[in-house]
């Protein structure tokens, strides 16, 4: 036997890892677990809200509640004092009173003594009030498919009505300890006999990876004894480590049972320490023999375990470590307190360079710091950073997770959120996210945009190329109860009397509803989301706003058509060439896409194949 092992060529460590990750396809179960226990675990499909957060518009500040409208008078030359009616007095997170639109900060107000108040400013409509569905609106997806799950996620998570979460499940690792001489911990030792550690020091390294280890009973040096156990542990488990036996020793037996019982794909390794490795696959499993010295054992289990946890993950990254890095800010950014503010920013590569851009400010944001890729901290003092300056930021995603993001700006739609919760389960590693913006001024720096429109109207840049994704309809999302009896159509809308909600500026519906003169009463703030849009009519705040069918039918709102749209996506003709733009039409050209497109109300699959500029 001692012959035969010598005679092998040793194969380097990379070589031996790829034979083994090549010939291992896990089939990955899921499980649904409680968010409490969901903590470094990753999800198994996209998480959509099932409430808003906050449920109803809140104040944000201390003070009083007021109807914007009474205020519009008020100068420091000739203060507007309020009567007892005219205001309520509000906390930080209490639901704003019927009738009131604003929140005057406490600081502000000049009291008199006898209880009434006075203010020398204007309370414009929505200051300090967070909009119902300001963090996370119902049906909005919050987390996507296969997301490394941190404490911050969590707390999106309870906050979007989500009490368990569908995770992969662990892989299950079999660890076997071999030899005669070996007794358990915590047994004192006779002459000739070791006590077996290094189960253990594995099983925690499995724990500290994402895997669940179980150290079975020491197997005697027997190799029917190992043969049994190996036959009955690639049952119930997903990975089989054999610790001790893999060398050349009269008594060594791993290599020998795993090439009767399956496939040797590596034995021995080119290294040292670690060189008797084995590397094995029996019944479409991996079974790794370990060596058994111990530091052999624990540079072998670095060396191939992790690849297959890789593999079995879907190549997710964690984040280890408290890295940074220097990114290029795409906009300016102005400190907004005294004393360090802490700015969550997203992070693109674009031409080679790390840009970032903040992902909103609001201290009750949950998910401005789950989304977040990085974090920005301005120094003590009114301190700004303009754009194209380049800051050391700190990382809370790993750099390979953020090469791999692929940002998408352009309009909302529950086809984008569908679309984006599948993309990262079709590809593991990758993400893809939105990027929308209140204000359409800004620049909106992304690698590619959802594009609406009629299909004979692309109002796209030359070198961008149009991929048709679908054609919706779109109209009036009302409540039900805002309907005028009797009427179909639009007819049922009175617009004279609604205050609208409508969608960002520049926006394909908005500019249709433009077109209709005197159409359209804004309530003062215009949303970057179709789904927050869609919360604050089915609450009451605005009357109606202009969205699809789907969207109207998630929220539980009346649909009233106006006309169809074509939705498409617009990429750069060189960057459709690139791995993630090759990625991003893979996706869209999928069967599952279009099943998926087919599924949502008032929506239908445009061939893909009929590109055109
Ligand atoms: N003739 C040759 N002998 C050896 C060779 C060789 O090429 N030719 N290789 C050496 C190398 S390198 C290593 S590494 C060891 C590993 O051998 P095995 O995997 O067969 O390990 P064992 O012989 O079973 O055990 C070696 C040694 O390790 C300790 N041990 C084993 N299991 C455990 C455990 N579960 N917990 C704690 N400690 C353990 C123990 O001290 C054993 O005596 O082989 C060389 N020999
Ligand atoms: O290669 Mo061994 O594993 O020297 O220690």
């Amino acid at each position: 036997m001692f012959q035969e092992f010598d005679q092998r060529v040793p194969i380097s460590i990379s070589e031996a890892r790829e034979r083994l990750c090549s010939v291992i396809s896990f089939t990955i179960p899921k499980e649904r677990i409680p968010v409490s226990r969901s903590l470094h675990r990753i999800t198994a499909e996209g998480v959509f809200a099932q409430q808003a957060t906050p449920s109803y518009p809140a104040s944000a500040m201390d003070g009083i509640a007021v109807t914007s409208e009474r205020t519009t008078h008020a100068t420091k030359a000739t203060p507007l004092v309020l009567k007892d009616e005219e205001f309520q007095w509000v906390n930080t997170g209490d639901p704003l009173p019927a009738g009131r639109d604003s929140v005057i900060m406490v600081e502000q107000l000049r009291p008199f003594e006898d209880g009434r108040i006075a203010i020398d400013a204007p309370a414009p409509p929505w200051k300090h009030v967070r909009q119902l569905g300001e963090d996370i609106a119902v049906s909005e997806l919050i987390l996507p498919s296969h997301h490394y799950i941190r404490p911050v996620d969590m707390g999106v998570l309870l906050a979007g009505g989500i009490d368990t979460v569908s995770v992969l499940a662990k892989p299950r690792v079999a660890i076997i300890p071999t030899g005669s001489e070996m007794i358990p911990p915590g047994v004192s030792t006779q002459p000739g006999q070791l006590t077996e550690f290094n189960s253990e020091m594995i099983r925690a390294f499995l724990e500290e990876w994402g895997a669940e280890g179980e150290i079975l009973a020491i197997v005697p040096d027997d190799p029917r004894v190992l043969k049994r156990v190996i036959a009955e542990s690639l049952h119930s488990f997903d990975i089989l480590l054999i610790v001790g036996g893999s060398s050349a020793g009269k008594r060594d037996y791993t290599v020998d049972v795993l090439s009767e019982m399956g496939e040797i794909l590596a034995h021995p390794v080119a290294a040292r320490p670690g060189k008797p490795t084995v590397l094995s696959q029996v019944e479409g499993k991996p079974v790794i023999g370990l060596p058994g010295y111990p530091v052999s054992a624990c540079l072998a289990l670095e060396w191939f375990v992790p690849p297959l946890l890789h593999t079995w993950y879907g190549a997710v990254e964690k984040m280890r470590g408290d890295p940074t890095l220097t990114v290029r800010m795409d906009e300016k950014v102005v400190g907004k307190v005294v004393g360090e503010d802490f700015v969550r920013l997203g992070v693109m590569v674009h031409a080679g360079e790390f840009m970032a851009f903040s992902l909103g400010r609001g201290a009750g944001v949950t998910q401005s710091l789950s989304m977040a890729d990085a974090l920005l901290c301005l120094p003590n003092g009114c301190y700004e950073v303009e754009k194209g300056v380049e800051v050391e930021v700190k990382l809370l995603r790993s750099r390979k997770a953020i090469e791999q993001t692929i940002w998408i700006s352009g309009e909302d739609d529950p086809l984008l959120d569908q679309w984006v919760a599948f993309f990262s389960e079709r590809n593991p590693g990758w993400s893809l996210r939105k990027r929308l913006q209140r204000e359409q001024s800004r620049s909106v720096l992304c690698h590619a945009r959802i594009w609406r429109g009629t299909s004979s109207d692309p109002q796209t840049k030359i070198t961008e190329r149009i991929v048709p994704l679908a054609e919706q309809e779109w109209g009036w999302l009302i409540k039900e109860s805002e309907v005028v009896p009797g009427c179909k159509g639009e007819a049922g809308l009175d617009f004279s009397k609604r205050k609208l909600l409508i969608p960002p500026n520049g926006s394909y519906l908005e500019k249709c509803l433009r077109e209709r003169e005197g159409s359209i009463h804004p309530i003062g703030w215009t949303s970057p989301s179709v789904w927050k849009a869609a919360a604050c009519v089915a609450s009451g705040i605005a009357h109606a706003t202009v969205g699809t069918r789907e969207t109207a039918e998630r929220v539980g709102l009346r649909f009233i058509a106006e006309g169809t749209c074509f939705i498409g996506l617009a990429i750069h003709e060189q960057e459709a060439k690139s791995v993630w733009g090759n990625l991003l039409l893979a996706s869209l050209h999928s069967p599952h896409m279009k099943g998926i497109i087919d599924s949502l109300a008032g929506t239908h699959f445009y061939d893909p194949n009929e590109v055109y500029l």
